[in-house]
């Protein structure tokens, strides 16, 4: 049975300049899937993710939501999050889920600190939290309010093997209670892990998409790693 469909993305075109990033792209993200989106550096997928959010206006195409006002069941990690300056990771947690309604008690935002991996750190300031520590808040700050569609921009980006794990099985549980989640990755064995579908973009194109074993067996390769250069050397 195919799921319900949360967001249809048809024909989306972005240039910056003279140059088209996203290059007529269909997409649509259903309900309880975990898709990942995939390509070599530049491809467009972080400008696919802003326009899917509405961070970016696309130059044409359309986007179909499937509720008038998505923006209170939407959790978002992008590559880089602002921090308030000069609070404690607490108390970002705390005014971030303020934006969405949500009075969190001590004891509920220790949790969702716990479930990133920060409890020790919940009275550090968030800005002198290490890389891969501000990545965990930043996960922690799109969880607080519950939401139904998570986007996560290279998740597990410059984190240590058992923080990357850590966020992994994290991303799994969520999936597991029905969270569908879009994300970005450039480690393929992480995408085979947790995906039940991606897309490879190239040049702003969808140039593959479909469960890692449905493309390993379409293409006859031995991993999605193997998949990935092969689709992404071919002169395009
Ligand atoms: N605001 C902007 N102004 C001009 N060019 C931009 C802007 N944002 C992105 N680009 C360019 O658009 C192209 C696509 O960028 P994008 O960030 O979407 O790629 P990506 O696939 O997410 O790459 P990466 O894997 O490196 O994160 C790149 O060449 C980038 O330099």
């Amino acid at each position: 049975m195919i799921s319900p469909t949360l967001i249809q993305a048809k024909g989306l075109r972005k240039g910056y300049g003279q140059r088209t990033v996203v290059d007529g792209l269909n997409l649509d993200i259903r309900e309880g899937e975990v898709l990942a989106i995939i390509g070599p550096n530049g491809a467009g997928k972080s400008t696919t993710l802003d326009l899917l959010l509405g961070l970016r206006r696309p130059d044409a195409g359309t986007i179909t939501y499937w509720t008038t006002d998505p923006s209170p069941h939407v959790g978002l990690q992008l590559q880089s999050t602002p921090f308030f300056a000069g609070f404690t990771a607490i108390e970002n947690l705390r005014m971030f889920a303020a934006f969405y309604g949500k009075r969190l008690k001590d004891a509920q935002l220790m949790e969702h600190l716990h479930r990133c991996g920060l409890e020790e750190f919940a009275k550090t300031d968030a800005l002198r939290l290490s890389g891969g520590q501000q990545k965990r808040l930043a996960i922690a700050m799109t969880l607080v309010h519950s939401p139904k569609l998570l986007f996560l921009d290279e998740p597990t980006a410059a984190l240590d093997p058992r923080a990357r794990r850590d966020i992994r099985e994290l991303i799994r549980s969520l999936a597991d209670k029905g969270t569908s989640i879009v994300f970005t990755s450039h480690d393929m064995e992480e995408v085979h892990k947790l995906a039940s579908r991606l897309v490879l973009i190239r040049d702003g194109r969808i140039i593959a998409s479909g469960s890692p074993e449905e493309l390993l067996s379409q293409y006859g390769t031995a991993s999605l790693e193997q998949l990935y250069i092969q689709l992404t050397d071919e002169p395009a």
